[in-house]
């Protein structure tokens, strides 16, 4: 009985080493001790099996010298292989009763012996799943066999062991469960964490530190509830209130992070079950933040190329023939093509005749070396008209680098091209006719001279410029006379060879270049041909209209330097053309050199004479025809060249007005007439009206009347001593300003006269409108008014009409005693001419009026027929006699 309890209180203290989990080794040893006690005599082991079940390892013992247990190692389970082996193949009891005969032992008898071991009885020890766990054995020094309770003892020793291995390899597979479990959570790269029923965190990884930028030991015990919004918070609660059902569930949410930024979660909810009831929850938080931007990202960038005005195709590379995969809206619109119809195939459907191989060849060069390209096309859309197309394609690479897509960019550029065209149209050609204008007309005079000199041919250069041509845009309007001038160069052009230039350089200059000439006589031809074309009546509206050209020619010759100077020199030709009289032709030659350098050379003396104010003015007398009163001056510039002498207004006025000089020289002429006057008055010589010549550029400035007021304030004359004359072609450009101005004249006081009067466009009918007293007729109808049965008739009309309409009439260029005659007796009013004073210097002017001035009929004046006062009422006296 006492044996008994011993037994099972070392039982028990096995089961408790067992049960604390102490360490299976030291168990293995207590369960060896016991059975030695109970087993006198007994030496006992413990072999456990591998995992594979096919070798016994660790000898385990206490009383087994160590050099035995090295020696035996692992023992393969097998039925020859010693107790062990045998016990664990068999699966049952096995006792050698001699080991030193056993057959069993062979390999092993030599060890035995050594050790003094003579028997050995082996169970095997199986698990509760009949699985082999090792052996249990027990060594005898003496040949022997167990006896029956040898045998109970063995075999509960095989069950103790049994139940510590088991409970050894329970407890590591649950450590090693315990591990994976914690390496899972440790490692999620996703934040893993438990709440508790009341939402507070019980455990939390350390992505959950990152996600939410919290440490781990502020989370634990935090409410969930402090990371998200306010919003989301009742929601996310009922979640968790309602997942009593024990199933998973998962909700999107987003936290404020610690550095004050949101982010995205998604997050997986489990319950934690422990005895069927739930305690809490797990949680698996994926940080969706950067997924969300790159999914928002990629909408607007979808977004962007769907909504593009650029036709955009996307390609795939890695398919035979690159096929369309994906056009967008804008492709559709620019080619007319549907997205149906272009899916699967090559792009290269958009070219076609006119498309540039060149380009063409850039393109397929750059799409076969995987690189981008900003090429310029002529495309076809579905309905084959052609447009411009600038694509922009790049080669799309995927994460190993090598291409999978091309994405192609389509810029419709048709407007832009077109507008480039025109530009280049315009900067070449003149906007009205249609012609080439000087930049064009040059580049061709560079290529055709180099090809006439390479091939001896003759070359010529015509410059044209139509006679008569501004009177028409002065008096009929600018829409008139550009009709004229598209006519003028239909028929300039009609009349040329297609290798021919024909250029307008602006206003009425035409340019013609002839290239390939045989003889130089066809130019000569040619102009002979195209006068009388140019002179063929005009119709424009209502209108018939005359016109004549001047043409300057000049020809190719050796030594020429720079092919333009022939412009200049057609340009000189054409300018003694002109000088010759209308519609005619000069060609060029030295001496037309030599005009044109001496009047550059005249145009800077003049410039010094302006600078110098190197001037002087003459005066001629006006006579009233029916007293012979001198009633006024005309004031006309002298200009004596330092080495030419006195030089002739007519000479040197038109120059200044080409070149703008007439500016200054006008300024001075009117002071300084104003200054005469006041001293004719001062000086006791009476008080009279000066007439001033006024150019038409003077008349159009801006400053004109400040200017006057300015000179009459200066000198101190009265605006009613002032009279200007003016050119009927003045009043025809801007009729409109021309007539304000007038206005203001004679709100001023200042007297207006027209001059030459019979020339122009004019019709007596328009000057009714215009507030102006009088109108000179010009010389060349007086000179003749005698011989010429049509001049008389053309004074003698002038004189009636501008008497109906209250305007007095002044003849000049007087010179024979008959003209005066002929114009008292037709009612003229004041006469101007060499045949009563030629003009003179103011010195002179004085001894004139000494002898003459306020003498009436000294000049044998006639008096007038129908006794028409002079004095147009209201208009100042022509003398005050006063002085
Ligand atoms: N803008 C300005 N033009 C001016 C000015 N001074 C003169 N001129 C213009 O120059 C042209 C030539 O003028 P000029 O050589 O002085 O000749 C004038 C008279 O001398 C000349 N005239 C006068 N009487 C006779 C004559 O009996 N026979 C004859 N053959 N010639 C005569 O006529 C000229 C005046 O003409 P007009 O001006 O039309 O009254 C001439 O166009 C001048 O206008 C100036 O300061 N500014």
């Amino acid at each position: 009985m006492a044996r008994t309890q011993r037994h099972l209180r070392a039982q028990q203290r096995v089961q408790t080493l067992i049960a604390r989990d102490q360490p299976l080794k030291e168990t293995l040893k207590a369960i060896c001790r016991i059975v030695e006690v109970q087993v006198p005599g007994g030496i006992a082991s413990i072999m456990l099996c591998d995992e594979a079940q096919q070798r016994l390892e660790q000898l385990h013992s206490v009383s087994l010298p160590q050099a035995y247990c090295g020696a035996v190692g692992s023992v393969e389970i097998g039925p020859d292989n010693g107790a062990c082996g045998r016990a664990a193949y068999l699966r049952d009891f096995v006792i050698c009763t001699d080991l030193a005969n056993d057959p069993r032992w062979v390999g092993y008898h030599a060890l035995a012996a050594r050790h003094g071991l003579r028997a050995c009885w082996s169970y095997p020890v199986v698990g509760s799943n009949q699985q082999l766990l090792g052996t249990f054995a027990i060594y005898y020094h003496q040949p022997g066999e167990p006896t029956r309770s040898d045998r109970r003892r063995v075999i509960e020793a095989a069950e103790l062991v049994s139940l510590a291995v088991e409970r050894e390899r329970n407890r590591r597979a649950l450590k090693e469960n315990e591990q994976r479990y914690r390496s899972m959570f440790t490692y999620h790269p996703d934040a893993v964490f438990s709440l508790d029923l009341e939402g507070h965190f019980t455990t939390a990884n350390a992505a959950c530190s990152s996600v939410t930028g919290y440490a781990l030991e502020q989370l634990i015990g935090l409410h969930f509830s402090r990371l998200v919004q306010h919003k989301d918070r009742e929601h996310i609660e009922s979640l968790y209130r309602d997942a009593d059902r024990g199933e998973a569930f998962r909700y999107s949410v987003t936290i404020q992070h610690r550095e004050n930024r949101s982010v995205s979660l998604d997050v997986t909810n489990l319950p934690i079950v422990v005895n069927e009831r739930i305690i809490g929850f797990y949680g698996i938080a994926k940080d969706m933040t950067e997924q969300h931007r790159r999914e928002t990202e990629l909408r607007i960038l979808q977004r962007s190329v769907e909504a593009s005005i650029n036709g955009i195709i996307i390609t795939d590379a890695r398919l035979p023939g690159n096929p369309i995969i994906y056009v967008n809206e804008a492709f559709e619109r620019i080619t007319g093509y549907r997205r149906d119809e272009v899916l699967g195939s090559n792009g290269n459907f958009l070219q076609g005749a006119e498309t540039d191989p060149a380009a063409l060849a850039q393109l397929k060069q750059a799409i076969a070396e995987q690189r981008e390209i900003n090429v310029t096309l002529c495309c076809y859309r579905k309905d084959g008209s052609p447009f411009w197309n600038s694509l922009y394609l790049a080669p799309v690479r995927d994460d190993s680098g090598s291409v999978s897509h091309f994405i192609g960019i389509q810029h419709d550029i048709s407007e832009r091209k077109a507008y480039e065209a025109k530009l280049s149209y315009h900067a070449s050609h003149d906007a009205l006719t249609g012609l080439a204008n000087r930049s064009l007309f040059e580049d061709h005079l560079l290529h055709d001279v180099l090809l006439a000199q390479r091939h001896g041919c003759h070359l010529a250069v015509l410059f044209l410029d139509l006679d008569d041509f501004k009177p028409i845009n002065d008096s009929l309007g600018h829409e008139v006379g550009d009709q004229v001038l598209i006519q003028a160069a239909q028929r300039l052009g009609e009349a040329l060879n297609p290798g021919d230039t024909l250029a307008r350089f602006g206003s009425d200059e035409f340019v013609i270049l002839l290239p390939e000439l045989e003889r130089e006589e066809q130019a000569i031809h040619l102009v002979e041909q195209l006068l009388p074309s140019i002179r063929r009546p005009y119709r424009v509206g209502e209108h018939e209209l005359y016109i004549g050209a001047s043409v300057g020619i000049a020809f190719l010759r050796e030594g020429l330097e720079n092919p333009v100077e022939l412009i200049q020199q057609a340009d000189m030709a054409m300018y003694r053309a002109k000088q010759k009289g209308r519609n005619a032709w000069e060609c060029f030659t030295s001496d037309i050199n030599d005009e044109v350098s001496e009047r550059m050379a005249l145009r800077n003396d003049l410039q010094e004479a302006i600078e110098a104010e190197n001037f002087e003015l003459h005066y001629q007398p006006l006579l009233c025809a029916r007293s012979g009163e001198v009633v006024g001056f005309e004031a006309l510039v002298r200009w004596k060249h330092p080495v030419k002498g006195y030089l002739s207004p007519g000479l040197f006025i038109p120059l200044a007005e080409d070149t703008g000089q007439i500016g200054p020289i006008s300024e001075w002429v009117l002071r300084q007439a104003c200054r005469d006057m006041c001293r004719l008055a001062a000086e006791g010589y009476g008080r009279y009206r000066v007439s001033v010549n006024l150019s038409p550029l003077q008349f159009r400035r801006a400053n004109f009347l400040t200017n006057l007021q300015q000179a009459l304030l200066e000198t101190g004359l009265s605006a009613d001593y002032l009279e200007l004359e003016l050119t009927e072609g003045v009043l025809m450009t801007d009729t409109a300003a021309a007539v304000e101005t007038l206005h203001q004249l004679r709100d001023m006081g200042v007297e207006v006269s027209i001059d030459d009067f019979g020339t122009g466009f004019s019709s007596l009918s328009y000057l009714k409108q215009l507030p102006i007293g009088k109108i000179k007729i010009d010389r060349s109808f007086v000179r003749d008014v005698t011989v010429n049965r049509h001049d008389g008739a053309i004074v003698q009309g002038i004189i009636s009409m501008a008497h109906h309409l209250g305007l007095l009439v002044v003849a000049e260029g007087i010179e024979e005693a008959e003209q005066r005659d002929f114009l008292a007796a037709h009612g003229c009013d004041v006469f101007q001419g060499f045949f009563f004073a030629r003009p003179m210097p103011l010195v002179k002017l004085q001894d004139y009026l000494k002898q003459w001035g306020g003498v009436p009929g000294r000049h044998d004046i006639l008096p007038v027929p129908n006794g028409r006062e002079v004095l147009a009422a209201g208009a100042p006296s022509w003398r005050d006699d006063n002085h």
